[in-house]
């Protein structure tokens, strides 16, 4: 018998419980030494056909094994519930807390001392981290990895960011709707996530940046055998963990989240990080606050993938991925000592890393862009802040006043955004409501809209658009989302009417809406809230409890953890 580990409550004991967590786990052929007291590693997996991102998944689960075994650790694999963001509805965003639960739930209850997590599409990531934060096992992360380059008509095409492309494109018409259907193929040529700067792959990255996932791990192509061997690495390396009790409290320091701000600025990554980095937080007990993200305003974006610039991760990856960012921001004093997954400094992902293409991963001196991290917003339109991201943004709409044009909700938009009377201008600001956490509800990608038909045949390509939503990391555009609170938890957003003068400052941080007190506080006395889409089920609860954008969505209970081990037995 080796030390005695947390496993040892379920297989260690000599009495009739031990008697069945093992031999009902023998029925699938594991040997008896599989119980000797080895570190028993579960590796959980959001593999799914319904989340394509992920479904890669099951190959990797097998190269973690392999590195289980050889460690002298026994791999068990368990899935939890996927969440594709792609093919849910109203939004996998609705369900990244359900995924939290279970993989909370499933950690806690079953007999394992360390975790790696199999995620890769926007939400499993998070997801994943949040649950397995809540139970403070030793955990490493594996992400799927973004997809090869899109190709089409002999050029290279990104996840997402081309997809809102050529649907402008189409409603310009600029492009037939048969190229647009004939581009779907060639935008997605093999398994994995986004292959731009995504939110898949913006969380792969920060993950990376906080230490949570062995260096590399955010840009390795999904069909990259060096991913196979990345998770065979990480299997061996989270048995080790386990004897060295390296937890992510340990990780998921202050510190780390700084660098995840710092890194998503230099990479252009998605708006979702904050509610995500924010719902993390709360899990470890790391006080960060939306304001933390102006933490990243000064960071020149150093990245030249999709939205903000032109390449694509493929392109990352071979000019050295996130160690050469790392090393970047190092050498200009903006990353932080803190521990990893290696037990090393973070320092250690960054030193040696060598950049293979000047024009992918650009230089402090000469940037894709100077200042590109994400801007918070605050005002008497966002009195619990909203944000913006520079990078993806019309340099000349970041000052900007401008008269509203407002839809009540998502069918309102739907139905008259492509009106040839609409009454709008380049200058206009679409104002969409009902669309948070409460209300949508899950607080879906619906933030960038489209530019309404009869100013994007004028040429138009980008205006300002305000909502309680997220949007798309693979979107861009002059967008300010996550106004919270949110309309439909009454939030002033709520009280907007068509016509009304809003101010946009984003040098100052500030979102104003131009009418005075009294006249707000007469259209809040006669505001009602939106009936309720859900009255049952976990959507109910969703709604019931979900907290604010700026606090990270997560549900009000879930905040926090609990490292107990669980004395009662099910016999
Ligand atoms: C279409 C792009 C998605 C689904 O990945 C999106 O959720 C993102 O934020 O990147």
């Amino acid at each position: 018998m080796i030390k005695k580990r947390r496993s040892s409550a379920w297989y260690g004991k000599h009495d009739k419980d031990g008697f069945i967590h093992r031999s009902w786990m023998k029925n699938q052929g594991f040997p008896d030494h599989a119980f000797d007291g080895r570190p028993v590693i579960g590796i959980c997996n959001t593999w799914s056909e319904l989340t394509p991102c992920n479904s890669g998944l099951r190959d990797l689960a097998e190269g973690v094994k392999r590195g289980v075994w050889e460690a002298g650790g026994f791999p068990v694999e368990f899935p939890v519930m996927s969440l594709g963001e792609t093919q849910m509805k109203p939004t996998a965003m609705l369900f990244r807390n359900l995924l939290a639960m279970d993989v909370e739930e499933s950690i806690r209850a079953y007999g394992i001392d360390g975790v790696v997590l199999l995620g890769g599409c926007d939400k499993t990531t998070p997801g994943q981290l949040m649950g397995a934060a809540s139970v403070d096992l030793p955990t490493i992360v594996v992400s799927s990895g973004p997809m090869l380059n899109g190709k089409w008509k002999g050029k290279d095409i990104g996840s997402g960011t081309d997809v809102w492309k050529f649907s402008e494109a189409v409603r310009a018409g600029e492009m037939t709707l048969q190229d647009f259907m004939n581009a779907e193929s060639g935008m997605s040529r093999s398994k994995g996530v986004c292959m731009t700067m995504g939110t898949a792959s913006t969380m792969a990255s920060v993950v990376e940046a906080m230490g949570m996932s062995l260096p590399t791990n955010a840009a390795l192509p999904a069909v990259d055998s060096r991913r196979m061997a990345l998770a065979h690495l990480t299997g061996k390396r989270i048995v080790e963990m386990v004897d060295e009790d390296i937890k992510p409290s340990d990780i998921m320091t202050r510190e780390a989240f700084e660098n995840a701000i710092l890194a998503n600025a230099a990479v252009g990554g998605s708006t979702n990080a904050v509610v995500h980095l924010l719902a993390m937080a709360g899990r470890v007990g790391v006080d960060l606050a939306l304001d933390d993200f102006e933490l990243g305003s000064e960071i020149p974006l150093l990245v030249n993938c999709m939205p903000s610039g032109k390449y694509l991760m493929e392109d990352f990856c071979y000019a050295g991925g996130m160690p050469v960012v790392l090393s970047k921001l190092a050498k200009h004093g903006h990353l932080r000592s803190t521990k990893t997954v290696l037990g090393g400094d973070i320092h250690a992902y960054a030193d040696g890393a060598e950049c293979y293409n000047d024009d992918v991963i650009q230089s402090f001196d000469s940037p894709v862009k100077p200042a590109a991290g994400l801007r918070v917003l605050r005002g008497n339109l966002a009195p619990r802040g909203a944000i913006i991201k520079p990078s993806a943004a019309s340099d000349h709409l970041l000052e900007h006043e401008g008269e509203a044009y407002v839809f009540d909700s998502i069918e309102d938009m739907k139905a008259n955004i492509d009106r040839d009377d609409l009454p709008v201008t380049a200058d206009s600001i679409l104002v969409l409501k009902g669309c948070g956490p409460k209300g949508y509800p899950g607080m879906p990608e619906v933030g960038n809209m489209p530019i309404p038909r009869r100013l994007i045949t004028q040429g138009i390509k980008d205006m300002i658009r305000i909502s309680d939503a997220r949007m798309s990391g693979t979107a861009f555009g002059t967008v300010i989302l996550h106004v919270s609170p949110e309309a439909q938890a009454g939030g002033p957003l709520a009280l907007v009417k068509t016509g009304d003068r809003i101010r946009v400052s984003t040098s100052t941080g500030a979102l104003e809406l131009l009418i005075s007190d009294t006249e707000m506080d007469a259209r809040r006395a006669s505001w009602q809230p939106d009936e309720p889409h859900y009255t049952r089920g976990y959507a109910k609860m969703y709604v019931d409890h979900v907290l604010q954008a700026d606090k990270g969505a997560d549900l009000d209970f879930l905040v926090g953890k609990d490292t107990r081990l669980v004395t009662r037995e099910s016999h």
